[in-house]
């Protein structure tokens, strides 16, 4: 089964509204409605744009999905600062990253608490991007893929095989975030692959056939296409080079197979 390509635009926390509706609408010009038949383009900016870029998309009709970078595992309440599922799904929101290193290393969330996210995604009709990867130490003392392994079964721990089939994976390096120094594609394929094998081991080849599993880590234009033909790996988790739509909107016309717009 081909599975269609998805590159995802984390902007992390960065661009006011007004800014996130400029970045949206160059992406919107620059990006033929063509291509969106080969690749899915999403935007992740921080909450406080969502409003304003649910209006653009919606008034213009355009292709492009948006999502949030994080979410409450509650569904309301007493929980200062923080943002709910329904809340995302009332926006429009289709993804939402979850476990994101930089929460598991900030903000201290542990697989638990990512678990308890990615099931609050999935209840509200959200598509969670389930993040795992592992930091240098692990790499050298040659545990990645282990680690990351261990990352996905306690991210997926008590869902149906169904929600399975619901849930994009990310696969990103701590090493590779924001440092320019990319996985080879040999390195990246061989942790989705693992992770394939492993969704396949616990839910079954249909499901392990039909999730997307995403590279992301310094992800440009000048190395997405290498990453993306290998075999496992379903397309981009991109930070830094999302918030450029001169060079976000290249990467995905190559993630989509090209040729450039
Ligand atoms: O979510 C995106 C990743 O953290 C990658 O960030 P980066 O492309 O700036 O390395």
């Amino acid at each position: 089964m081909a599975r269609k390509p998805l590159v995802a635009g984390n902007w992390k926390m960065n661009l006011n509204h007004l800014e996130a509706i400029a970045l949206v609408q160059k992406i919107a010009f620059a990006l033929p409605e063509k291509y969106y038949a080969k690749v899915d383009v999403a935007v992740l900016p921080p909450f406080t744009d969502i409003r304003s870029v649910q209006t653009l998309v919606d008034a213009d009709k355009l292709s492009l999905a948006y999502g949030a970078q994080d979410l409450s595992p509650q569904d309301s309440g007493a929980f200062t600062g923080d943002i709910s599922g329904p809340m995302l799904a009332k926006l429009g929101c289709s993804f939402v990253t979850v476990g994101h290193s930089e929460r598991r290393a900030i903000h201290g969330e542990t697989d638990e608490l990512v678990n308890k996210k990615v099931k609050a995604a999935l209840k509200h009709g959200i598509t969670p991007i389930l993040c795992v990867g592992e930091e240098l130490a692990v790499r050298e003392a040659g545990e990645h893929l282990a680690h990351t392994r261990d990352q996905l079964i306690e991210g997926l721990k008590g869902l149906k095989t169904e929600q399975v089939q619901a849930v994009v994976i990310a696969y990103e390096p701590v090493w590779a975030i924001g440092t320019g120094k990319v996985a080879t594609a040999a390195d990246a394929e061989e942790v989705c692959k693992s992770l394939r094998g492993t969704l396949s081991e616990k839910y079954g080849d249909e499901v392990a056939t039909a999730v997307r599993v995403l590279y992301g880590g310094s992800v440009k234009s000048g190395n997405v296409s290498e990453l993306v033909a290998a075999d496992n790996i379903d397309g981009a988790l991109v930070g830094g080079a999302s918030l450029d739509g001169e060079e976000f909107t290249k990467l995905c016309a190559l993630a989509a197979g090209g040729p450039l717009p």
